[in-house]
C-alpha cells in the first residue's frame, strides 16, 4: 500500500534546493534515485510508509516548501521572512541571527554554486562542504547549526531590522544601553544589512520621541572607525581621536563630534558622509574598509535642568544625562584577523589587532549573557569603546553573522558560524562547558576559555585546517542530522589539530610567542608614540629655556658662568632624553625584528589564529 505525499517543485533553484535538502537528509535508496531525476522540469516524490523514519526526517525540511495539490500548476515559493516580531518589552540579552546574501550572477557565471541551506522554521543553517576522500570520490560533509534566527536570501532589510534592532528600541527610553554588530567575511553583505539599520531605528526613535515624555529628548549621532589600534573621528574628516578614562572610569573617545538630529533625513546624510569618509582616506594605508570597525552610536540625551541660579563664574554648565545609547558595528571582515602571517608587517599588524579585538568582542558577549560581574572590555580597543554596551542589566547585544552562499567561502562560511555559535553557547549550557571547573566571570574563568579555544598540540593536521576548528569526522549518511541537537555536538567544532606538518610543542610554542609578540607590539607601539610625543613636548619647553637662555646671555654684564652651568644642565636633559627615546624605540625595533622572523618560521607549522 502507498501513502503518497507529493511535493511539487517547478523553479529550478527550488528545486535543486529542495533535491539537496532531501539528498543531505535521505538514507533511503529511492530518494537518492527520485534525486537523480532532477534534470526534469518538474519532480514528483513519492513517500511510502516504509520510509517512517526517513519522512520524520526529510519532513521538517519539506514544510519548508508548501505542497501542492496540483505541482505542475504553479511554482512553489522559496521559503518567505518570517512576520515580523511582535515588540518583545524585554528583548533577550543576547540574540545570534544568521543572514546568508544570494549568490550573485557573476558568482554563478564563475561556477560557484550555492551550498547553504536555510531552514527558516527551526531556525537552522546547513552548510553542504563538498569534500573528497582519499580514494578520490567526492562526498558532502553537512555541518548544521541552530541560532535565534536564521535569515535566507529572501529575507528584507525591514524584517531583519524587525527581527534585531526593533525591539531594542523601545529600551533606549528606559536606560537602556544596546548594541548590534555585523560579523563575517569580507564580501558576506555586513554593509548591506548594517547600514539601513541605524535609519530605519531613528525613525523609530523619532515616533517615540514625538511622545510627551520623551519630548525633551535629543538624539545625539557619532560615528568613529578602529583601524589597527587607533580610532578615527568617521563625521570630522576622519581626525584621529584618544580613548581615556574618565575620573568614574568611563571610556571615552576624546574630541569625537557630536551632531543632535531632529530628523530621518539628518540621520541618512550623517550615514552618507561617514560612508564617504570610510572609502576615501588620507592615506592610500587605510583605504580598505574591511580591515576597520566602524561604529555608528544614538545617544538619547536629556538636558540638564536650567540652574537656578546663574553659573559662577568658572563653575562648568551641567553636562545632558544620556537616557539611552545604541551603537551600530560593522566588524571588519572576519578573515582579515587570520593575516597575521601575511608577507607585509603592516598587514601582520592589522590581522592580529582584528584578530585580538573579535575574540575579546566574543568573550565581553559571553561574559554579558552568564551576567558575569567580571565583563573582560579592556581586551581591546574595539571592547573598550563598547564599555557602556556591555555593562549593566540593561545592556542588550545581536549579533548578525553575516554568511555568503558560495561553495568558493565555505570554510570562511563555517568560521563565521562557529563564532557565532560560541557567542551563545553558554547560554545553552552553561554547567557543562565551564573549562577547569572553574565559575564563568572569574579571571581564570577567561584565561581557561582563551587556552581552551587554543588547540592543543596534537598530531599533525592536514595543512589547509591546521590549528582551525574543525567538524569533528561524523557521520554524514546515516541517520539525517539531527536538527534538533546542540550545534556543539555537530558543529562546534574541538581542538582541530594543533600544529601542522613537522608541528608539535615547538611549533605551538613559537606560535604562542608570535602571538604574545603581536600583542605587546600593539601596545608598545602606542606607548612609543606617546612616548615621542611627551619627549617633543619636553624638548620644546627646553628649547624655551635655552632661547631664553641667550637673551639672557646676550645682556650687559651677564655672568658667563651660570650660563654655562645652566646650559650644561639642559644638555643633560636633552641627551637623557635622546638616550631614552632611542632605548625605547630600540626595544620596539627588536620586537619586530622578530617578530618578522618568527612570522616566517610559523607561517608553515603554527597554528592559525585563534576563533
Ligand atoms: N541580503 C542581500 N541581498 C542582496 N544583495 C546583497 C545582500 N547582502 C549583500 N549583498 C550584496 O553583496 C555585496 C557584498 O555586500 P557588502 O558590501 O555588504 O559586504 P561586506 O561584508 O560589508 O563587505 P566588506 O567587509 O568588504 O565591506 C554587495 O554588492 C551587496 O549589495
Amino acid at each position: 500500500m502507498s501513502d503518497y505525499a507529493t511535493y511539487g517543485v517547478v523553479d529550478l533553484e527550488d528545486k535543486q534546493r529542495l533535491f539537496r535538502l532531501i539528498k543531505s537528509l535521505a538514507a533511503n535508496k529511492a530518494l537518492e534515485a527520485a534525486a537523480a531525476q532532477q534534470q526534469k522540469p518538474h519532480a514528483l516524490i513519492d513517500l511510502d510508509e516504509n520510509d517512517g523514519d526517513l519522512l520524520s526526517d526529510v519532513s521538517p525540511a519539506l514544510q519548508q516548501l508548501s505542497p501542492l495539490s496540483n505541482p505542475k500548476a504553479v511554482p512553489v515559493p522559496l521559503p518567505q521572512a518570517q512576520a515580523p516580531a511582535a515588540v518583545n518589552d524585554d528583548p533577550p540579552k543576547i540574540r545570534v541571527v544568521v543572514r546568508k546574501r544570494p549568490i550573485s550572477k557573476k558568482e554563478r557565471e564563475r561556477g560557484d554554486d550555492d551550498v547553504v541551506d536555510v531552514l527558516n522554521k527551526q531556525n537552522t543553517v546547513v552548510v553542504n562542504e563538498e569534500k573528497v576522500k582519499v580514494d578520490l570520490t567526492k562526498y558532502v560533509e553537512r555541518h548544521a547549526f541552530k541560532f535565534d534566527e536564521a535569515l535566507d536570501e529572501g529575507v528584507t532589510n525591514e524584517a531583519v531590522y524587525q527581527l534585531t534592532v526593533g525591539p531594542l528600541v523601545r529600551t533606549l527610553f528606559r536606560n537602556g544601553r544596546a548594541s548590534c554588530f555585523a560579523y563575517g567575511q569580507t564580501g558576506s553583505g555586513k554593509t548591506y544589512t548594517m547600514s539601513p539599520l541605524p535609519i530605519r531605528a531613528s525613525a523609530d526613535i523619532f515616533t517615540y520621541m514625538a511622545q510627551a515624555a520623551h519630548r525633551d529628548l535629543n538624539l545625539v549621532v557619532s560615528c568613529f572607525e578602529i583601524y589597527g589600534n587607533k580610532v578615527f573621528d568617521l563625521l570630522n574628516q576622519r581626525k584621529k581621536l584618544n580613548i581615556l578614562e574618565d575620573g568614574k572610569r568611563q571610556v571615552v573617545v576624546v574630541g569625537l563630534k557630536e551632531f543632535v538630529v531632529d530628523d530621518v533625513e539628518g540621520v541618512k546624510a550623517l550615514i552618507e558622509e561617514s560612508a564617504k569618509q570610510r572609502s576615501t582616506s588620507a592615506t592610500s594605508a587605510n583605504s580598505d574598509s574591511s580591515r576597520s570597525h566602524s561604529i555608528m552610536q544614538f545617544a538619547l540625551k536629556k538636558p540638564p535642568p536650567a540652574p537656578a541660579v546663574p553659573l559662577r563664574r568658572g563653575e562648568e554648565a551641567p553636562e545632558p544625562r544620556i537616557v539611552g545609547k545604541i551603537s551600530f558595528i560593522d566588524l571588519a571582515g572576519s578573515e582579515r584577523g587570520a593575516d597575521t602571517y601575511d608577507n607585509n608587517r603592516q598587514t601582520r599588524l592589522e590581522g592580529a589587532e582584528i584578530n585580538k579585538s573579535l575574540l575579546a568582542l566574543k568573550e565581553c558577549i559571553r561574559a554579558l549573557d552568564s551576567d558575569a560581574r567580571h565583563v573582560p572590555f579592556r581586551g581591546s580597543k574595539l571592547t573598550a569603546v563598547l564599555r557602556d554596551s556591555f555593562v549593566g542589566a540593561e545592556a542588550r547585544t545581536v549579533m548578525i553573522a553575516n554568511i555568503s552562499p558560495c561553495s568558493t567561502s565555505v570554510e570562511h562560511t563555517l568560521n563565521t558560524l562557529r563564532y557565532a555559535d560560541r557567542v551563545k553557547e553558554l547560554r545553552k549550557d552553561k554547567a557543562d562547558r565551564t573549562p577547569g571547573g572553574v565559575t564563568p566571570g572569574d579571571d581564570a574563568y577567561y584565561a581557561a576559555v582563551a587556552r581552551a579555544e587554543r588547540p592543543e598540540p596534537g598530531p599533525a593536521a592536514p595543512a589547509a585546517d591546521a590549528g582551525r576548528y574543525v567538524s569533528p569526522p561524523k557521520q554524514v549518511h546515516q541517520g539525517g542530522i539531527g536538527l534538533g541537537g546542540n550545534n556543539a555536538n555537530i558543529a562546534a567544532g574541538g581542538g582541530g589539530g594543533g600544529a601542522g606538518a613537522g608541528g608539535g610543542d615547538d611549533a605551538f610554542a613559537l606560535a604562542e610567542r608570535h602571538d604574545e609578540l603581536m600583542d605587546s607590539i600593539l601596545l608598545e607601539e602606542e606607548n612609543l608614540v606617546a612616548f615621542h610625543r611627551a619627549k617633543l613636548e619636553e624638548d620644546m619647553e627646553t628649547m624655551r629655556q635655552e632661547m631664553a637662555l641667550l637673551q639672557e646671555v646676550d645682556k650687559p654684564g651677564s655672568e658667563i658662568d651660570s650660563y654655562v652651568e645652566q646650559m650644561t644642565q639642559l644638555l643633560g636633559i636633552k641627551r637623557q632624553g635622546i638616550q631614552d627615546l632611542q632605548a625605547k624605540l630600540d626595544t620596539f625595533k627588536a620586537k619586530l625584528k622578530e617578530e618578522e622572523m618568527l612570522s616566517r618560521t610559523v607561517h608553515k607549522i603554527a597554528p592559525g589564529p585563534r576563533r
